[in-house]
């Protein structure tokens, strides 16, 4: 959050006291009529800390009540509420209650239980109870008076974030707002892209306070491909091009145990752009059975012949030497499941070709020596460390699937096209042969990464169309999302 500080004091130097609070304020009341509908007539209880964000919900709800909404202000700190902004909602009509409460330890009474009435019967609860000025969760008041809004039947409209997440990593330790939607202003916080914030967060508002030219001077420390960033990466073959010149990829997967692994594997890679798919390993009669097209070879990678890129490690059960063989090789490799177990980190570390790995949360614990629920509630944190051990690419598959370049500079990329119908067997399989064929085209491994990730959850989504889906039919749907990706 620093970056945005330093962008809002920039930019304050050079506007009128007041403005930027003033143009947030407009853009938060607009975003809450729009959620309303109807404004005249609403019951609209403000939650109001002590910060400026509290400031914002005051003049927001100043602006509402001009519209003729009955609104009401929950002060959490009745002394220290932003004086401005109580003034111009009560000059506009509103009110405003004690709301400090016997959590606190103030002493109770009826205007603690009022300020729980105001809330329990608002049609829209806008939470103003703190925004990057704060730290860690919500204190047990304001988290009692989060939990009245969760309850009751109200929209609820966070103001920049919902309180008690943190901006920058997406942690939520403690009692954090649950929002319907976010109103953020100036800049899109890392951390509201990123679960579990993003859930806390809702349908994400952006209001543009003016802060573009000052925050264009630092770097963003997450960004999300859209479809154009994704558009102008895929390999798309030219009318000289042969399969060499279009890539062949190499799939080192499956087992006698798990021959499934490797048709999936291989059914992800011929739909990821390359000219061919080569196929090493003992599922071989699988792999044609399905997919004849498939060049198969029986012996170990490094005597399979020229490819351009290998993806390894799915369904390989405890066959480390065919996995040497890949880490070895001087060609990109993407590494995932079994293989990040087999993989040897120092290994990993000496290759001069770039390196791909695609843990699941529960993988990443196990290489980072942690629990699955830490790197969960830290995605960003957990990607940025493990590419920085193996000196590799990190995509760190997920709820919220983000990806980290070797060298911790650059920012993570963050995949806006995931969907909970991804989490299926054997889905993880198939982004393993897409992004290692897009590889294989040419791309670098933050590039097919991310570009894996996009269409892989696009394909997802349009297969799924709200009905459960399988991995094979996630892999069937990726022409689907190829299409749609060059349509834009
Ligand atoms: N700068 C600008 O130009 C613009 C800024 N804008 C707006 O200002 C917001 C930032 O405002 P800010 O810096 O005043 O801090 P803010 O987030 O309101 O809260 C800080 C207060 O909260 C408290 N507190 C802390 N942790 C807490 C917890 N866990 N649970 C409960 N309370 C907690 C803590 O109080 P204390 O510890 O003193 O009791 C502290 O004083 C920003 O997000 C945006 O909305 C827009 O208007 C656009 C222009
Ligand atoms: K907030």
């Amino acid at each position: 959050m620093e970056d945005v500080r330093a962008a809002e004091r920039a930019l304050m130097a050079r506007v009128p006291d007041g403005a930027l609070m003033q143009r947030a304020a407009a853009g938060l009341a607009a975003a809450c009529g729009q959620v309303l509908g109807k404004v005249y007539g609403a019951r609209v209880a403000l939650l109001v800390g002590s910060g400026d964000n509290g400031g914002d919900a005051l003049y927001a709800g100043a602006r509402l009540a001009r519209r003729g909404a009955g609104v009401t202000a929950v002060l959490l700190a009745p002394e220290r509420a932003h004086a401005g902004g109580l003034a111009a909602l009560r000059a506009a009509g509103g009110r405003a209650v004690d709301g400090s409460g016997p959590a606190e330890g103030v002493g109770g009474g009826a205007g603690a239980d009022a300020a729980l009435g105001v809330v329990a019967r608002a049609d829209l609860v806008v939470d103003g109870v703190v925004g990057i000025g704060g730290k860690g969760g919500l204190r047990p008041r304001a988290a009692e008076l989060a939990r009245a809004a969760e309850e009751s039947r109200a929209v609820v409209v966070a103001v920049d974030l919902p309180s008690g997440v943190d901006a920058d990593t997406g942690e939520v330790r403690g009692a954090a707002v649950r929002a319907d939607v976010t109103v953020t202003f100036g800049a899109c916080k890392p951390g509201l892209l990123v679960d579990p914030a993003r859930e806390y967060a809702g349908a994400l508002r952006f209001v543009d306070i003016g802060l573009g030219p000052e925050l264009a001077a630092y770097d963003p420390v997450v960004e999300a491909f859209q479809y154009a960033d994704v558009d102008r990466l895929l390999p798309v073959p030219g009318a000289e091009s042969d399969k060499y010149r279009r890539g062949v990829v190499g799939v080192v997967a499956g087992s006698a145990r798990y021959p499934g692994a490797a048709v999936l594997a291989v059914a992800g890679a011929l739909r990821g752009g390359a000219g061919a798919v080569r196929y090493v390993g003992p599922a071989a009669d699988a792999v044609l059975a399905r997919f004849p097209e498939t060049l198969v070879s029986a012996g170990p990678p490094a005597r399979a012949g020229r490819v351009q890129a290998w993806a390894a490690g799915p369904g390989l059960g405890d066959d480390g030497d065919r996995l040497r063989d890949v880490v070895a090789a001087d060609v990109p490799v993407l590494i995932d499941a079994d293989g990040l177990r087999l993989a040897d980190a120092a290994a990993v570390r000496k290759r001069v070709a770039p390196t791909l790995l695609t843990p699941h949360a529960g993988e990443a614990a196990a290489l980072l020596g942690t629990s699955r629920e830490e790197v969960e509630s830290g995605r960003l944190e957990a990607v940025r460390e493990l590419a920085g051990r193996y000196a590799a690419t990190v995509l760190l598959k997920g709820s919220t699937t983000v990806v980290a370049g070797p060298d911790g500079t650059g920012a993570v990329r963050v995949n806006p096209t995931g969907t909970p119908w991804l989490a299926t067997a054997g889905s993880g399989d198939v982004l393993s042969g897409l992004a290692g064929a897009l590889l294989a085209a040419g791309l670098g491994a933050r590039d097919a990464g991310a570009t894996g990730a996009f269409l892989h959850g696009l394909a997802a989504r349009l297969a799924a169309d709200g009905a459960p889906v399988a991995a094979q039919d996630v892999a069937d749907a990726l022409p689907a999302a190829w299409r749609d990706v060059r349509r834009g």
